[in-house]
């Protein structure tokens, strides 16, 4: 056994009476917030705001956890077996200078199995101090799956809970309007609000709730698109929580790990921060009437850039996001493709996405974070479609030419997604001859590899080049469209495939 597992786990009683105290005191406050998740994300982003917000004696509430699938109950268990608490660990750049900052996060007053505990899950819609549902639960737990209700048994998905959830409520204060709840799903999806309202009122009908109830649903509850952003990096490596669990002189199994960068765009009256303190609680929260601006430039500037990079860092050996920052040629490269051709084809002078772009290269630099390239290019060329493309469509519309950077990435993609079907999958090749697993939806790297069947790379034939190309371009399933039709577009990136191929090894 190793020194470690002899330390107690963290719980209340290890803090002593000033910790204790500080805990107990959140921990004891009305329910004001039912979460359905438990993943890293939303500890080390919303519960994490709440517990700062609750701690500066803004936020009168607690959260009572909930798992959102009957799978993995695990970490909700070590929630509980530690009274709620566990460690937040903020590490990384700001404003250039390296921030470090630990805090114990007590807002849980309750951690709940809805599959193991559904009718106490459903009592918990009768607290009049209940106020928000928030959820995370990532793009597959946000849809409707068609399902039936049985009473006394838990619905499996997470709308479909939700929708015998707020029944309940509907029915214990007999529809009064003020009784509704706010929702802040934080799934990454475009209009989350909206979607998870449309499952609710879908899985209404599907359970034979009134009409009258889907009208309190529509009139009386406020479903809230909105946009998170921090990179959440999870626990710390087994030999880093050792450490620090020697250091502490407990063993908290829920470490978690975070940017110091946080922002949250939510689409609501700015009159809400009154009930969800965050703003006020000087977080870098944001109550605006469009989200989609703020969609458009964290897609477009943060993902774009990672989806650029990604392609041509691997081609060209690069491992991480930071070591391709730094790469003297690489790290340029990135920020003039950022500032000069990414920027400007998005016109929106009044979102200050010069200064946005730079607060992403200094999160890309981050030193405590190694992100894969090989996890960004996951899936990548869906992404390509909507993170990287529209960039260079609408360039070419304002400008009258391609820009180059965006060209060269494009080519970069094109030039690695030449797949050979293997016995391991798909491969790509890197310019130094190494095999590269490509990961992406089946139907387009089997499509891709027809379009660049038998191509003769040795002898760099540049017709041959142009006529796979022609291929890769026309199919429209891949892009949308027909990419052959944009003039000009297939010469400039022939021309920068061309120059990758030669310097193949
Ligand atoms: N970690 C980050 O930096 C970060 C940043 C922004 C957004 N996100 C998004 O948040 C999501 C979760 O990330 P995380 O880091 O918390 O991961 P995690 O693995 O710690 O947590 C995943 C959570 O989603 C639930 N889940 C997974 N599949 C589900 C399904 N089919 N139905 C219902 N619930 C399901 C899990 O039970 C768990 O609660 C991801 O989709 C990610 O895109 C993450
Ligand atoms: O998570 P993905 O795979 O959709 O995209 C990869 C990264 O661009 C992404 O994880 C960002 O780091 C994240 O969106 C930052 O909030």
């Amino acid at each position: 056994m190793s020194a470690s597992t002899k330390r107690p786990r963290l719980k209340l009683n290890l803090l002593g009476s000033d910790g204790q105290r500080k805990c107990k005191e959140i921990i004891e406050r009305p329910v004001k917030v039912l979460q359905i998740g438990e993943g890293n994300f939303l500890r080390g982003f919303v519960d994490w705001m709440l517990h700062e917000s609750a701690r500066q004696g803004k936020f009168h509430g607690s959260v009572v956890v909930t798992q959102p699938r009957p799978g993995g109950k695990a970490k909700l268990e070590q929630i509980k077996d530690q009274d709620g608490l566990y460690t937040m660990i903020t590490r990384g750049l700001s404003q250039g200078k390296v921030v470090e900052r630990t805090e114990m996060i007590s807002i849980f007053s309750r951690c709940m199995n809805p599959y193991e505990e559904w009718q106490a899950f459903l009592e918990l819609a009768e607290l009049p101090s209940l106020e928000f549902v928030i959820s995370n639960t990532t793009e597959s737990g946000l849809k409707y799956i068609q399902s039936d209700v049985v009473e006394g048994e838990p619905v499996a998905s997470f709308p479909g809970k939700l929708t015998v959830f707020l029944h309940q409520r509907y029915l214990r204060f007999e529809g009064d309007p003020s009784r509704g709840l706010i929702h802040l799903p934080c799934e990454l999806l475009e209009g989350n609000g909206d979607v998870l309202r449309s499952c609710i009122l879908r899985h209404s009908e599907d359970f034979g709730y009134s009409e009258a109830f889907r009208t309190w649903i529509t009139d009386h509850n406020l479903f809230l698109n909105n946009l998170v952003d921090r990179i959440v990096t999870g626990a710390p490596t087994k030999e880093e929580a050792d450490a620090l669990s020697k250091r502490w002189g407990y063993e908290d199994q829920l470490i978690n790990t975070a940017e110091p960068y946080h922002f949250w765009a939510i689409q609501g009256d700015e009159g809400l921060d009154k009930k969800l303190p965050l703003k006020q609680a000087g977080l870098n929260v944001h109550w605006v009437k469009d989200l989609k601006p703020y969609q458009v430039r964290k897609v477009r500037i943060l993902n774009g850039a990672h989806t650029l990079m990604s392609s041509l860092g691997i081609l060209h050996g690069k491992q991480h996001v930071r070591e391709t920052m730094e790469d003297s040629q690489f790290g340029p490269w990135i920020r003039e493709a950022v500032h000069e051709e990414i920027v400007p084809a998005l016109d929106m002078p009044d979102h200050n996405l010069d200064q946005y772009a730079e607060e992403v290269f200094e999160r890309f630099l981050n030193p405590y974070i190694d992100h894969k390239l090989q996890d960004i290019a996951l899936n990548t060329i869906g992404k390509f479609k909507v993170r990287v493309l529209p960039t260079l469509l609408s360039y070419d519309q304002s400008e009258g030419n391609w820009p180059t950077r965006l060209v060269r990435g494009f080519s970069g993609l094109l030039w690695l997604y030449r797949p050979v079907n293997t016995s391991e999958g798909y491969k790509g090749q890197r310019l130094d001859g190494e095999a590269v697993l490509l990961r992406d939806d089946p139907d387009v790297l089997a499509a891709l590899t027809a379009h660049w069947d038998h191509y003769d790379s040795i002898n760099r034939d540049r017709e041959q080049l142009n006529d796979r190309l022609t291929a890769v371009l026309s199919d429209s399933t891949l892009w949308g469209e027909n990419l052959d039709e944009r003039k000009g577009l297939r010469e400039a990136l022939l021309n920068e495939m061309v120059l990758l191929e030669g310097e193949m090894e």
